[in-house]
């Protein structure tokens, strides 16, 4: 399989300006859920992320313990209590996207969740799966729902888990691919130094970014800014996925020039004023 180069013409070719007569509905609506009471960082961070990258409504699904936090971090969430089964079913319905799986903890919640998800989405749904949703995936034999568009984006170590391919044979790039196929996956984006992509006849890598990104939460904040960019960028979902992918990336190689790490929450904060740069072509 011929690797090539994730490139920065992603970026203008996915990030167009906004037309003048457009509302809020328009940009995409994103359901993130995740955050257990360990984890709750982690989905307030992709739920930063998903608001900072533009999803035009974005619903956070947590651990109640989570409330204030979210509120007091990003007003602009709306929040779903991740334990009232109808209230989910309902903005699942009416959601264009769903992240699942930043901090989402592997109990017996995290995998009624899980299968709720996959149950309830559709074929006009864009299914982000992440995390601890992966993880869940692995121990109980789940396999992606074929009605969705599915964009999964594992670590190493997530994707060994689920796909039984470890490490050290994850250079062998026809085997994730053939993985990527028999999981049912759109899009695989597994995440590392040089992090790759797999398509349907796509393999392209991330040649930019480094080990400033060595943080918890980083990959939290990419789920999010994925979650966003599908939802609004709609031509594409894999371009807008490649595009979320290197966003995060060039942002923190820019940042790291005067950090020696970067924290994932700066990305979320910084990720709007990035998209204003590529859109004025600056
Ligand atoms: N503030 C918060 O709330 C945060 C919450 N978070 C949430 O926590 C949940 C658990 O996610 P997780 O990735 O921390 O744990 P898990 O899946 O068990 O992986 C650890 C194991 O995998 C290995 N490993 C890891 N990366 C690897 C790589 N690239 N390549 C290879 N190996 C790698 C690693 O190896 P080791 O460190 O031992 O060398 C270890 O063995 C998840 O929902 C996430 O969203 C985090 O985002 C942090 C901030
Ligand atoms: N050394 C590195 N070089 C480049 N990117 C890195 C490096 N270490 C981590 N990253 C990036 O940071 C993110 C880490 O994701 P993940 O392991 O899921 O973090 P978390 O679950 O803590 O949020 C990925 O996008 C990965 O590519
Ligand atoms: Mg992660």
């Amino acid at each position: 399989m011929a690797i090539n180069e994730l490139k920065s013409d992603i970026l203008h070719e996915v990030i167009l300006r906004r037309p003048d007569d457009s509302h809020k509905g328009d940009f995409g609506r994103v359901l993130l859920i995740g955050g257990s009471m360990q984890y709750g960082g982690a989905i307030l961070m992709a739920g930063q992320a998903s608001v900072g990258a533009g999803a035009g409504l974005t619903t956070v699904a947590t651990d109640k313990v989570n409330l204030t936090a979210l509120h007091t971090r990003t007003p602009e969430a709306m929040f779903l209590d991740w334990r009232d089964d109808d209230q989910l079913l309902t903005n699942i319905e009416k959601s264009d996207v769903i992240v699942i799986g930043p901090g989402l903890g592997v109990d017996q919640q995290a995998l009624h969740l899980v299968k709720l998800v996959f149950k309830a989405v559709t074929n006009k749904h864009i299914l982000v799966v992440d995390g601890s949703a992966l993880t869940v995936m692995a121990d109980n034999h789940l396999t992606f729902p074929r009605s969705a568009f599915t964009i999964a984006t594992p670590h190493q170590m997530e994707w060994a888990r689920l796909s039984g391919i470890q490490l050290n044979y994850q250079t062998e790039h026809q085997l994730n691919e053939v993985q990527r196929q028999i999981l049912n996956l759109d899009v695989l984006v597994l995440k590392q130094h040089h992090t790759l992509i797999y398509a349907e006849n796509v393999l392209h890598q991330l040649m930019i970014g480094g080990a400033y990104q060595a943080t918890g939460g980083m990959g939290d904040v990419l789920a999010g800014i994925i979650g966003g960019f599908v939802g609004q960028f709609k031509q594409n979902h894999l371009k807008a996925t490649e595009a979320a992918v290197y966003a995060h990336s060039i942002i923190a190689q820019e940042m790291a020039v005067h950090s020696y790490v970067v924290k994932p929450s700066f990305i979320a904060d910084a990720i709007s004023n990035y998209m204003s740069r590529i859109q004025s072509n600056l």
